[in-house]
């Protein structure tokens, strides 16, 4: 793995393997999880969907199935497809089968959305579930701004750039006031979305972004290198915690597209 910090955008992890990538990813969120029960008794999480629910497989597997306190772990989503809950689009269904049904996580901690009303309400319904667990502060709040400060939101990126349900050039990019917003018009299917604000993704402890295979490799350019101002803004380079801690990990394809000055091999 070839380690680095790079400038502003966070730090860099770069794999030789697929399967490399999974285990870091996996000893990753269980130090995370091993500090975060120390630290606050707790630890809330938001997963994505995508391809980043297989690359956590390996906490399904020895030691980490034994060894993390799944009792401690509230599950949340960044984004979710505003379809029922056993449908194939599902995000929750993802986790669950991929995740959350192999781990001995306490179904009353799953915290998924309602997946019986419109879009709006689905987002609206999540943010007020959000905003008790920040009240008795089984999630925490963010110093500088009244969001939630999850202890870690897990992000994959589209090969176009965008995090959670944040397409480009989309008006939600801007969404500055509400915590959960929802979408109607995704360019990539299902069309009707709920996710997360930048604010709150950016008010994390914790951020990482999960990135395999070369159809990605010019997103991951356009979010972390040193761009020119006639390069697009993809939203992941919108990803830049207040306080928080911005992780990257990349397989080699990925990363392919990195200018050298990025890493220090
Ligand atoms: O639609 C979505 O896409 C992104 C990226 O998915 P991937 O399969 O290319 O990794 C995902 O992070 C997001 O949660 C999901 O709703």
């Amino acid at each position: 793995m070839a380690l680095s910090g790079h400038k502003n955008r966070g730090e860099l992890r770069i794999h030789e393997s697929v399967d490399e990538l999974r285990t870091d990813l996996a000893d990753y969120v269980a130090e995370l999880s091993e500090a975060s029960v120390k630290e606050r008794g707790v630890f809330a999480i938001a997963l994505s969907g995508g391809s980043l629910v297989g690359l956590m497989g390996k906490l399904c597997e020895a030691p980490y199935n034994k060894t993390v306190d799944w009792s401690k772990w509230y599950i949340f989503w960044a984004d979710e497809r505003v379809v029922a809950k056993n449908h194939a689009d599902s995000n929750y269904k993802l986790a669950k089968d991929g995740l959350l049904s192999k781990v001995p996580i306490i179904p009353s901690h799953v915290h998924s959305i309602n997946d019986s009303v419109s879009a709006e309400e689905a987002a609206d319904d999540y943010e007020f579930v959000i905003r008790q667990l920040v009240k008795t502060r089984l999630i925490s709040v963010s110093e500088t701004s009244d969001c939630p400060k999850f202890d870690l939101i897990l992000l994959g990126l589209g090969p176009d750039g965008h995090i959670a349900s944040l397409f480009p050039n989309h008006s939600v990019l801007n969404e500055r006031e509400e915590w959960v917003t929802f979408i109607t018009d995704s360019p990539k299917p299902p069309p009707e979305r709920i996710t997360f604000t930048l604010p709150v993704i950016n008010s994390a402890s914790n951020v990482a972004v999960v990135v395999t295979g070369d159809s990605k490799a010019e997103s991951v350019h356009l979010a972390i290198d040193d761009i020119g101002s006639d390069c697009p803004i993809v939203p992941a380079r919108m990803v830049q915690p207040a306080s928080g801690k911005l992780v990257w990990f990349l397989d080699k394809l990925a990363a392919s597209k990195l200018e050298d000055s990025s890493l220090n091999k």
